[in-house]
């Protein structure tokens, strides 16, 4: 078996003020002094975890939430020292953390990547203050500008702005507002997300007027246009990026590599040396994870849903699938999905050559139909 890329998630729980849109596995903050607390936990967890990566080295790791830049520098330097011990990093590994824009939050940065941070992922969502307040961020266009042009100075390999479209009463005006804005910062990546209305959220029980569907399509057409026009590539449905600064986290993910998920509600997918794929779930909640109950499930992928697992990270990129890359990551021969291919093929859902398959826009367009063959 050859040697799958291994990543590491890493999720803090909190942030400042739930946002009324989001479904991240996040809780107001109560007291500072847990993170401290939390960072322990989280070094048991993945202590617990080892046994499962048989020796591998780390090829990504994301620290996402909630809000990770609540954390001190301090904090996070003595995380990923912690880490390094009990886990080799490869060479050129990248590391993400997930920021807000607010200016306390800011301040963290530079002390970020003397603790080995390498990318810095900003949650800017807009650049408009109304939209920002309906979306209840605590953070004002200014700051969003002052963070972007600060991780612009400090020799990063990367760092990304997070965008949304489909805002509450937003205009195409104001979409190309923001993304204009977010342009002439000129970030390595951008990830441009509609909103969605999440079930359980405040939205989802009060739901904000949103742009007609004849507006949102101007959006999206009119900003993809934009973002390609200034050099950005598309790799996935909202990521987007110039060329050479794709996400390697996200790309591990997407290739159906393995990764390690540590901390509140984090899912690990860890290839075993008999080439069974397990999935893990941490506890959702900060209080039974604090308590040291980690691991709430695990359990192997059966082998029938492995083609399904493959094609559904896969088909969420837009370059061709390689033949070799599913035989390598799933342990099955190409004839084990001969037929459902040839009826994808057929329905016009895909082509192939030797090598690759490739999705036809018959196959974007129905890639739940597509994706149902391998069921
Ligand atoms: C975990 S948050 C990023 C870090 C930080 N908590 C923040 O919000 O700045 C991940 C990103 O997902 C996007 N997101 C969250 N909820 C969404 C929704 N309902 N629809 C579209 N995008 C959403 C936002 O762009 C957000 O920045
Ligand atoms: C969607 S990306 C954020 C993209 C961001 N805009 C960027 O480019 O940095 C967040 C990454 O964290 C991973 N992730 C988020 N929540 C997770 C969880 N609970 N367990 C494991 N991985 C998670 C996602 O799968 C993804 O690879
Ligand atoms: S969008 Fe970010 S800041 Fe807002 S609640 Fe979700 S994780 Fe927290």
């Amino acid at each position: 078996m050859s040697v799958i890329p291994l990543s590491l998630y890493i999720h803090t729980p909190w942030c400042v003020q739930k946002c009324p849109y989001c479904d991240f596995n996040s809780h107001n903050i109560k007291q500072t002094s847990d993170y401290q607390q939390y960072i322990q936990h989280l070094l048991a967890d993945l202590k617990q975890d080892l046994p499962l990566t048989h020796q591998r080295s780390i090829h990504s790791i994301f620290i996402g939430g909630g809000t990770p830049s609540l954390f001190s520098a301090d904090l996070i330097h003595n995380l990923l020292t912690e880490i390094r011990k009990v886990i080799a990093f490869e060479p050129n590994i990248e590391i993400t953390i997930e920021a807000n824009p607010n200016s306390v939050d800011a301040k963290h940065f530079v002390g970020y990547t003397q603790a080995g941070i390498n990318r810095i992922s900003i949650g800017v969502q807009s650049f408009q203050t109304d939209k920002l307040s309906q979306l209840g961020r605590v953070h004002n266009p200014h700051e969003a500008i002052k963070a972007a042009q600060l991780a612009k100075t400090l020799n990063l390999r990367s760092y990304n702005l997070d965008l949304m479209h489909g805002l509450p009463n937003q205009s195409l005006q104001d979409a190309m507002y923001d993304l204009n804005q977010a342009i002439s910062l000129d970030p390595p990546h951008l990830s441009w997300y509609q909103l969605t209305i999440e079930p359980n959220t405040l939205f989802d029980s009060k739901p904000p007027i949103l742009p007609n569907e004849d507006c949102l399509w101007d959006i999206y057409q009119q900003g993809h246009a934009c973002l390609i026009a200034n050099g950005y590539q598309q790799y996935e449905t909202s990521a987007y990026a110039k060329p050479g600064y794709q996400c390697q986290h996200n790309l591990n993910y997407w290739h159906f590599g393995d990764y390690l998920g540590i901390g509140c509600g984090a899912h690990g997918k860890l290839t075993q040396a008999d080439g069974r794929i397990i999935r893990t779930i941490k506890t959702r909640h900060p209080r039974g994870y604090m308590q040291g109950r980690y691991l709430d499930k695990s359990y192997t992928v059966p082998k029938e849903e492995l083609p399904f697992e493959f094609f559904m990270n896969q088909f969420r990129l837009l370059e061709p699938a390689k033949k070799l890359l599913f035989i390598k990551r799933t342990n099955l021969s190409l004839l084990e999905i001969d037929k459902p291919i040839k009826l994808a093929i057929k329905n016009g859902y895909l082509t192939e050559d030797t090598q690759y398959w490739f999705l036809t826009n018959k196959g974007k367009l129905f890639l739940n139909s597509l994706l149902e063959l391998f069921l």
